[in-house]
This record gives structure tokens, sequence and C-alpha cells, in this order.
């Protein structure tokens, strides 16, 4: 399915469950299963070495369970290495198995194990975050909070702070977290997992490594058949996350030498009813920078002059002419329908009119407003849309909060709904189509978090749509495009003074 990017920039995370089954055949490989604890361990103890060479002071916290059992190995191995270490336990159940074999061993190497106590105050420069990892129950109690509570206090009177596996207070599955421990780094055990890069998560686990501890030899020497049997979803076999730190190599919408403008399409943007020309203007300015071969702007006369002086190279047509559309419309065009496009009469006519031409769409903003009044809609063949939050929970008739619960559930749903592409934004965004294929793009750039910045992500599609025809592709490129620029803009304006269009300056 992603023919021309390459898949190598993408690479699988999992739920749970899928965790879970690995784990089972990594036990079963292994003479002794706690052998696999104790290569968590060392693989702790040596990216400590790596990040805090000169660290004497160390505090791990753990809980009751295997995650609190990897803290407690560690423990040993400092404590071993003549380093300071003192654990404080948050366990609220008894240990079994391998934690308690942890525990059992720690205390036997005479390391200081003491009960949590809020009110301590926090000894070490370095705070592990040993209390919970993916067998956590969510949401936390009053005491766990407490726990997140002072690990977070550490880290904001100078310590730093390593999360063992997932930060506690993260959903594995989601990235969903209300209280959470907002780590530095996060050492992730076997495969990282969809709450490594979803969500508050992927903001919470900071830096992230993972140590595979035997699992991709595993993996890779499973058949096709065997490792989509680990059913990472069930309405997908796979989830990739797509890093966009690789995406610096691949232009959106490449060149070729021996090219002309025909080789890249033509986007038609409509939208910009009154007060809200500046929407379709971004877009199609958005298109055009992303190397849309032509752009049109669709709008109302009032839009037209600006349009213009700000961009000469986009055309733009009065609506109310009566030859606007045959002149802006080619029979290859993609349409970006939606960007200011406004909720009163002018954009519900408009958007019924747009329709009912059965171009490939990329659907956003107001678009999805018009969109959710429908009872059955069905979108022309090769069509995105870009719903927010809140959009998103408009189309499915959800609340915000059930589709910040499931954002992959949510997605997937969508585009069974539509039979289309979608791409659900936030921090970093779902791409779903009806075939379950999900990926993950994308990471926390709060520069966008600013009116505008969906507009320009809708043109830029626009763009990508007409340069790939494949909905899934374009999306993808569009969506990681929009991320990177993002991050090389904060990076070089700052993030109050950067707009949403100066995103378009970063795309070489
Ligand atoms: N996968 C692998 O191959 C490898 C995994 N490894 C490590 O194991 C970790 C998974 O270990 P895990 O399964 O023991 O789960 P974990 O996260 O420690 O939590 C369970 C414990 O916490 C408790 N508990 C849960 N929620 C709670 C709450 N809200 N409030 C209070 N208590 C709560 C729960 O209590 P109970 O349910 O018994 O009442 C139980 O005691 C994994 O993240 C990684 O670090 C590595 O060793 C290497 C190989
Ligand atoms: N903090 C953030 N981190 C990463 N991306 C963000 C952040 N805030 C917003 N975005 C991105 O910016 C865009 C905002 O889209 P949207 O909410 O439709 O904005 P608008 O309607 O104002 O144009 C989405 O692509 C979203 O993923
Ligand atoms: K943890």
């Amino acid at each position: 399915m992603i023919k021309h990017i390459g898949s190598f920039v993408a690479q699988p995370v999992f739920t749970v469950a899928a965790i879970r089954q690995i784990e089972k055949r990594l036990f079963a490989a292994e003479r002794d299963p706690f052998a696999v604890m104790q290569r968590a361990a060392q693989m702790l103890f040596k990216h400590i070495a790596i990040n805090w060479p000169d660290s004497q002071h160390f505090v791990i916290v753990v809980g009751g369970g295997n995650n609190g059992g990897d803290g407690l190995l560690l423990a040993r191995l400092l404590k071993q290495a003549e380093l300071n270490v003192l654990v404080l336990d948050c366990a609220t159940t008894e240990r079994r198995g391998d934690a308690l074999k942890a525990f059992d061993l720690a205390l036997a190497d005479g390391v200081d194990i003491e009960p949590f106590d809020a009110l301590r105050v926090c000894v070490g420069s370095v705070v592990v975050d040993g209390v919970l990892g993916i067998g956590a129950r969510l949401p936390l109690d009053d005491v766990l909070c407490s726990v997140v509570d002072w690990i977070n206090r550490a880290k904001r009177a100078g310590a730093s702070v390593m999360a063992i596996d997932l930060p506690t207070g993260v959903d594995a599955d989601t990235g969903y977290a209300q209280a959470y421990v907002a780590a530095d780094i996060t050492l992730s055990m076997v495969q990282p997992k969809i709450g490594h890069v979803l969500g508050v998560g992927s903001i919470a686990s900071g830096r992230l490594v993972n140590e595979s501890l035997g699992s991709n030899a595993l993996l890779s020497a499973m058949s096709e058949e065997d490792r989509s049997s680990l059913a990472v979803a069930s309405f997908s076999e796979q989830i990739d996350w797509f890093d966009v730190a690789q995406l610096a190599k691949h232009k959106p919408c490449p060149r070729f030498a021996d090219s002309h403008k025909g080789r890249y399409g033509h986007v038609a943007v409509f939208g910009g009813d009154h007060g809200y020309g500046g929407a379709a203007i971004m877009a199609s300015e958005a298109a055009a920078k992303s190397g849309a071969g032509t752009v049109a702007l669709m709008t109302r006369g009032e839009h037209v002059a600006a349009s213009l002086v700000r961009n000469p190279n986009v055309m733009a047509f009065d609506l109310a002419h009566e030859r606007a559309m045959s002149l802006g419309i080619r029979k290859d065009t993609v349409v970006v329908l939606g960007p200011g496009l406004g909720r009163e009469e002018w954009g519900e006519a408009l958007f019924h009119r747009v329709m009912a031409l059965s171009l490939p769409l990329v659907l956003d903003a107001d678009g999805l407003f018009w969109l959710a009044q429908l009872s059955d809609a069905s979108l022309p063949e090769g069509s995105v849309i870009t719903p927010h939050l809140g959009e998103a929970a408009r189309l499915l008739g959800w609340r915000i909060d059930d589709i910040n619960r499931s954002p992959i559930e949510a997605s997937a749903a969508l585009a069974k709904q539509y039979a289309c592409v979608v791409v659900l934004k936030g921090l970093a965004s779902v791409i779903a189509n009806p075939q379950g294929q999900v990926y993950i793009a994308g990471k926390s750039e709060p520069v966008l978090s600013k009116g505008g910045s969906g507009d320009v992500l809708s043109g830029m599609l626009g763009a990508t749509l007409a340069y790939y025809k494949t909905p899934l592709e374009a999306a993808l490129m569009a969506v990681s495009w929009h991320n990177y620029a993002a991050g090389e803009m904060a990076g070089k304006r700052g993030v109050h003074r950067a707009q949403p269009y100066d995103v378009l300056e970063y795309l070489d």
C-alpha cells in the first residue's frame, strides 16, 4: 500500500495483548524466564550509565508487579556498582513470581528498601519510575496519584526521571492519561507500545528508547501468518508509527527533471464565507507551496483580490461568477472543501454543489459540519476526511472524551462509516483506511496549536492527494510533513511568533 515513500520510516507499535503474546514466546524460548527480567535490568543500568554517567544518587520507586521487579533488579545493579540507591516501595498487593524473586534478591544484597512516603524529600538526582507498566489498571487511585505527583515534583526540583517500560498513569493501548509521570526518558521493554507515541503518552514518555530483550529476533523468525495472529487489535493486523524525523529525505511531492505542471495535479480549494477568507487563502497557498501543479481558490468575490496579492500563482475565482466552476475545475481535480466554508446558507449550498461533482475530496472543518448533517453520506472514491477530536465526535455521535480514550477505534470506525481515509488530528494524528490499516504520525508540536493549522494541513493534503492518488499515502505524507516542518519552524522562529502558514517555508 505504501508504494512511493518506502516503508522504512514506519515501525510497528503494539497493544498490551500483543506484547503479552510476545512475552509468552520469549519466556518459552528461555531456560529460565527470570533471565528476561534480569536482561531488562541490565538494559536499564546500561541506559543510566549512558545518560547520567556522573550521577551518584538514585531513587527507584517501585510497585508490586514486574515493572517494580525490573526496578528492584536495577537497584541491585546500582548497589553492586557502589552507587547510592534508595528504593521506595508503594506496592499495595503481595508480590508474586518474578517480582517477589527480584524483591528478595534486592533485600538479600542489602538494597535500602523503604515504604513510600509522600512527605519524604527526594535525595536522588535520578528518579526511576518502576511503579506500573503494561499491567496498570487505570485510573490511578489517590495513593498512586500522590506517588506520581511526588515523582513529578522531584523532576521540577531538578531530578531527571527515567520510566521503566511506560510512564506510570499512561494507558499503554491508547496513550490516554490523567495523572501521569512526565519522564525525560522511557526505556520501553520488548517492543514499543501504542501509548508511547499517541496522545498524552507521547509527551509523558519523553525520549523513547526500546530494548527488544530478544524479541526482535523472535519476531523476525515468525511467519507472516504467525505474526498476524498476534492480533495487534481486533480491527487491524498492524499499527505502524511513522517516524517524522526520517522525512527530511522525502519531499512532500518530489519533482522530476523532465516533468511539467500537469504531472502534479490540480487542486481546487472551496471555502471562505464572509469573515473566513483567510482559512481558504491559507489552504490554497499550502496546496501551491506543497507542490501542486496548479491551484484554484473558489471563494467569495471579496477574497479574490487578497488572494491574488498574496499568491498570484493561485488562480482565484469568484463563485458568484457563472463560469467560475467550469474555469476552476479540471477533470483531474482534487477538491479541498471546508476551510472557512461557514455554517450559513452559502456554505451549505456550496457543500452540496461540490459534493455533487464527485471528485476526490479533502473534507475538513465546516465541510465536516455539513457532512455530519447528512444521514446517509457516501464520499467520492479516493477522499480523505481530517477531523479533530470535536469533529470526529460529531460525526460518530460519540463524546469527545470517548474519542480521546479510543482514538484508534474512532478513526477506524470513521474510515468504515465513510469508506474513506481518515486523519484524526491530534498531538500525533491517527491515519486509518477502511481496510483496517492504521498509522500514527507526528509528535507534539505546540507551535501548531493555533487557529489555521488545520487549514494549512488540508491544503497540503490536497497537493499530496493530487500527486500520489493513493489517499493513505497522501495523508501520511501531508500529516508527517506538516508536523516535521512545524518542528523545524519552532526551532528557528520560536513558538509564539510563527504563524500556521509559516510552516510552508520549511517544506524544502
Ligand atoms: N512483557 C515482557 O516480556 C517483560 C515485562 N517486563 C516488565 O513487566 C512489566 C509488566 O509487569 P506486570 O504484568 O506485573 O504489570 P505491572 O505494570 O507491574 O502492574 C501490575 C502490578 O501492579 C498492580 N496494579 C496495577 N494497577 C494498579 C493500580 N491502579 N493500583 C494499584 N495497583 C495496581 C497489580 O496489582 P494487582 O492487580 O495484583 O492487584 C500488580 O501488582 C512491564 O511493564 C515491564 O516493566 C520486564 O520484566 C521484561 C519482560
Ligand atoms: N500541540 C500540538 N502538537 C502537534 N500537532 C498539533 C498540536 N496542536 C495542533 N496540532 C495540529 O494542528 C492542526 C490543527 O487542526 P485544527 O484543529 O483543525 O485547526 P484549525 O481548525 O484552527 O485550522 C492538526 O493537524 C493538529 O494535528
Ligand atoms: K513505569
